[in-house]
């Protein structure tokens, strides 16, 4: 099977031209296959407060109300998508930006109301809720498909997604016909035992490591659904999975330099 790079970007470096830039050269740069799914939890926040929304976080996820849900879908669909595609294109990585509407490539359902209300906010039940056929339709046309954390409920409506698991559900489903590598980038090295401490990357991660990390609150916040996620990720097909730096992908892919996390089953 042919190889596929799924890259997830985060937030942290997304709020950062500078550091958008550089990794968006990095990732043009890579050969072969991929698709880059991108964050923009930040830039949300701060564009609602200039409109005088408060963003409403629990357990690192967003409430999505009414308002909130126009935000997020003018932040991640226009501003973040757009811009992530014009710059790929001047450094000639021909790409497509979409969100999970666009060619019904993501449809989920909106999170039942239990303890939290969280809103508009859209959970994706498996594979078969993404439309592989047409990822795989763009890639083999060698576009670069650049997905937006947006879903939708096949009934009108927009729906609020963790970018964390549009990366982990979009790799589970394209390992059916590919050999997918997922790569997580942030603003840190990788899973670090002291998360102040760059130097401290904990350089492999199994089920039960984690578990034992999580229980004595080494990873903590965003980290959890991120390994959450990418521990899914590798139980259900994804060839592998690393969480690294964004200036570290092309070492590791080009390179196989020994960065960044890499998790095990
Ligand atoms: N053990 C850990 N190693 C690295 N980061 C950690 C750890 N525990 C908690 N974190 C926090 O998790 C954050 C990453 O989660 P998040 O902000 O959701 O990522 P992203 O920007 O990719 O969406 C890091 O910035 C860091 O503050
Ligand atoms: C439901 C939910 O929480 N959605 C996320 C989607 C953006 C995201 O995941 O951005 P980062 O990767 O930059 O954190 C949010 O609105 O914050």
């Amino acid at each position: 099977m042919q190889s596929l790079h799924v890259v997830k970007i985060g937030g942290n470096i997304i709020d950062d031209p500078l550091k958008l830039y550089q990794f968006l050269e990095d990732f043009s740069a890579l050969d072969g296959l991929k698709v880059l799914v991108h964050g923009g939890g930040k830039i949300a926040s701060a564009i609602g407060q200039q409109l005088g929304i408060e963003p409403k976080m629990m357990n690192g996820r967003r409430i999505t109300d009414e308002e909130t849900l126009r935000i997020v879908t003018m932040v991640y669909g226009g501003l973040v998508n757009k811009n992530v595609v014009a710059q790929l294109q001047a450094f000639g990585c021909d790409s497509i930006g979409l969100t999970g509407a666009d060619a019904n490539i993501i449809q989920a359902t909106k999170r039942p109301v239990g303890e939290i209300n969280y809103g508009f906010a859209g959970d994706i039940k498996g594979p078969e809720s993404i439309n592989t056929a047409i990822l795989t339709a763009f890639l083999q046309n060698s576009l670069t498909p650049v997905l937006a954390p947006l879903t939708h409920n096949g009934q009108g409506t927009m729906l609020n997604t963790n970018a964390d698991t549009i990366a982990s559900s979009i790799a589970v489903a394209l390992a059916q016909n590919f050999d997918v590598h997922l790569m997580y980038c942030f603003e840190k090295k990788g899973v670090l035992r002291d998360v102040n401490d760059d130097a401290s990357v904990i350089s492999s991660v199994s089920k039960e490591e984690y578990a034992q990390l999580k229980e004595e609150g080494i990873i903590a916040a965003g980290m959890i659904p991120k390994l959450d996620n990418a521990m899914k990720a590798i139980q259900e097909g994804v060839q592998s999975v690393y969480i690294c730096h964004a200036d570290d992908v092309l070492e590791i892919v080009k390179h196989k330099a020994a960065l960044g996390t890499k998790l095990y089953t």
